[in-house]
């Protein structure tokens, strides 16, 4: 078993009751008090459309600029979208195609998959849903490595389509993780080679990925309602695909939530909160959510990937002098894991120094 697996078997969903998704085929005309939220209280506003022109950064990676831009993207938003990426569309259609067919399938096949609170893969809420008091409208299912004991639950005679599409977006999405990765520490000015846990080829040191499919069903008063709530995401890097409905939205600092239009073929990358910290505070985590909608069934996909599960995560001697004092102490994925799943929004600053 592996880290990310482990803590949450110490860290469980705990209010039972809230582990099993709405059956949002048989609801809802209207909105359960359960999943009513209250905008009007909400810490950020959306930015004024009327004032705001800003949108997050658009990227072609193949551009001799990408690795510039990206820099700029990371300091300033903590997200970009990334184009001509060479992930072929036929797969990412594929992938939107099999996402939905898991969603359609009726609760009671669904929840043989449920991901029980000691569990990390399976069918279920979003994982955050634990530090919000109400629920959120979105269901999801979480692949590790593999996802065929499942897969055949699901469609005992016809899952083999669903694992390859998976496998083989899991290789691609890694693959260009680690493209970003690498034009990122590029930026920065890092020596790849002296990242030792990004260059290991030892299987006890690769890296930790999860790949997240979210569904947003098409929800009755969508104005009250959230797909997810704000959040930044633990990993190093994220790579969420939306397919062609919007509902992603990022908060900068001084405007408010932003709107990210989805650009056909599109991925949004987002910094992580191991990134932030292995960088010094060079490059932020976007503080992102999702809203749902009246008309249409969203689905999204999130690939998490995250460092070796043993290795401390602590910034090179290259981003620390006298101007850049280390801001956080070491922590392993498991560690910052663990932090996360008990202080959530606060847990860099439990793992800040004091300086
Ligand atoms: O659905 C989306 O666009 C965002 C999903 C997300 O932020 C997540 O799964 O962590
Ligand atoms: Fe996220």
């Amino acid at each position: 078993m592996n880290s990310v697996s482990e803590s949450f078997k110490t860290k469980p969903i705990t209010h039972l009751k809230h582990i099993v998704p709405l059956d949002f085929k048989a609801a809802c005309n209207n909105l359960p008090d359960s999943h009513t939220w209250n905008h009007h209280d909400d810490a950020q506003p959306p930015a004024d459309p009327l004032t705001q022109q800003e949108t997050v950064p658009v990227i072609d990676i193949a551009i001799p600029q990408a690795m510039t831009l990206i820099r700029e993207a990371c300091e300033k938003w903590g997200a970009f979208q990334v184009t001509n990426h060479g992930i072929p569309i036929e797969l990412l259609d594929q992938i939107e195609l099999q996402t939905k067919r898991l969603f359609a399938l009726p609760s009671e096949q669904k929840l043989k998959v449920l991901r029980s609170p000691e569990d990390f893969t399976g069918y279920g809420l979003p994982r955050i849903s634990n530090f919000f008091s109400k629920l959120m409208w979105s269901e999801g299912f979480t692949i590790m490595g593999s996802p065929i004991d499942h897969a055949r639950q699901l469609w005992p005679n016809d899952h083999i389509d669903f694992c390859n599409a998976m496998g083989e977006y899991q290789n691609e999405l890694r693959g260009l993780t680690e493209r970003l990765l690498r034009l990122m520490f590029g930026s920065l000015g890092l020596q790849q080679q002296n990242i030792g846990w990004f260059n290991s080829e030892i299987e006890s040191k690769s890296p930790q990925a999860v790949l997240q499919l979210n569904s947003y069903p098409v929800c009755p008063e969508p104005n009250q309602a959230m797909g997810m709530a704000p959040h930044t995401d633990t990993s190093l890097l994220t790579l969420v695909y939306q397919g062609s409905v919007s509902g992603l939205q990022v908060f900068k600092e001084n405007v408010g939530w932003l709107p990210v239009e989805p650009i056909p073929g599109a991925f949004m990358v987002t910094v992580g909160d191991l990134m932030h910290i292995f960088c010094n505070g060079r490059f932020k985590p976007a503080l992102h959510r999702a809203l749902v909608n009246k008309t249409s069934h969203r689905i999204s996909t999130a690939y998490f990937y995250g460092p070796p599960k043993d290795v401390e995560i602590s910034p090179p001697s290259e981003l620390i002098d006298r101007d850049h004092p280390v801001l956080y102490r070491p922590v392993t994925f498991k560690e910052y894991l663990d932090a996360k799943g008990t202080h959530f929004d606060k847990a860099l600053e439990f793992i800040r120094h004091m300086n």
